[in-house]
């Protein structure tokens, strides 16, 4: 679905990204682990437009889309995380959801006079929409609190919900899962997991946490210096001499916590979104 092709991102003479080739699998929850400063968030940032690589190819469904920009990803349905614009604090949940669609009839005054009937169309087509994905995402009893007030973990769910507000096609994510309390998590990974299952998405996703990663991903891939060192089951990744060599220092996190845990490890529904 998505192939990197010897990509370069230079900052100046620092090579970030350093000829890294990978392919991101339609339909798969790949993962994306490295130490840090390896160069997966501006392998990341390239491909979701953020950034302009130096050289190299992205190719999406057969087309090639390096240098795009991030509104033109967004139309073919490329999200990363942060590139929906962050919660308006002061805007419930639900009206944060449905602020994430493009080309309202609302958006212009013009139209706020002169359409008043087709806005009040879209916009209860679009609260329904909200009310659906809140409650797919089991935060259903948020959907009016204001977004400030919501815990960090509540505000990641919300996150994904954006990107369903929109159908995305394949959803970057970087560090969903940080700072995130356990009980949270895997809510945050039952969802993403569903969204694979359930509706097609395909996700890539930075994580530091094995856990996180062993419970979704498959495949891993796994970044150094700027390149694709390996890509295997997490299982795999774990236990190859070369990626633990590359990790030295700074450990595997949460390696030993990872120990017995499989890919449908994840409780069917989570309890507890707080
Ligand atoms: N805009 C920039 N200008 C200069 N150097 C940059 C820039 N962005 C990233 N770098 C450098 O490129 C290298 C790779 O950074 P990047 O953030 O892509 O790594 P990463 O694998 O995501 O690291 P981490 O896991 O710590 O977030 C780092 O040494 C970083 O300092």
């Amino acid at each position: 679905m998505i192939e990197v092709r010897d990509l370069h991102m230079h900052f100046g003479g620092f090579r970030a990204v350093d000829g890294a080739s990978l392919s991101i699998e339609k339909g798969s929850i790949t993962g994306l682990i490295g130490p840090n400063g390896a160069g997966k968030t501006s392998l990341f940032n390239c491909i979701a437009g953020v950034l302009t690589p130096t050289s190299g190819k992205i190719i999406f469904d057969g087309e090639d889309i390096t240098g795009l920009k991030p509104h033109q990803m967004f139309h073919k349905g490329i999200l990363r995380t942060f590139q929906i614009a962050h919660e308006f604090p002061t805007m419930t949940v639900r009206e944060n959801l449905m602020m994430v669609p493009a080309n309202q009839s609302g958006e212009t005054l013009w139209n706020a006079w002169f359409k008043r009937g087709q806005i009040a169309i879209e916009e209860a087509a679009l609260r329904k929409k909200a009310d659906e994905v809140l409650e797919f995402l089991t935060i259903s009893h948020i959907a009016d609190e204001k977004a400030g007030n919501i815990s960090g973990g509540q505000k990641k769910l919300v996150e994904l919900g954006r990107t369903m507000m929109v159908d995305a096609k394949i959803v970057f994510l970087d560090e969903v899962g940080a700072g995130v309390n356990r009980t949270l998590l895997y809510t945050i990974a039952d969802a993403i997991k569903r969204l694979n299952v359930e509706r097609g998405y395909t996700f890539c996703m930075i994580e530091h946490d094995m856990e996180f990663i062993k419970m979704l991903c498959d495949p891993v891939i796994v970044m150094a210096a700027g390149q694709v060192m390996a890509t295997g089951s997490a299982q795999d990744i774990m236990q190859n001499e070369q990626v633990i060599e590359a990790y030295l220092g700074t450990g595997i996190k949460n390696k030993e916590a990872t120990e017995g845990l499989t890919k449908d490890a994840i409780p069917a529904s989570s309890e507890g979104t707080s």
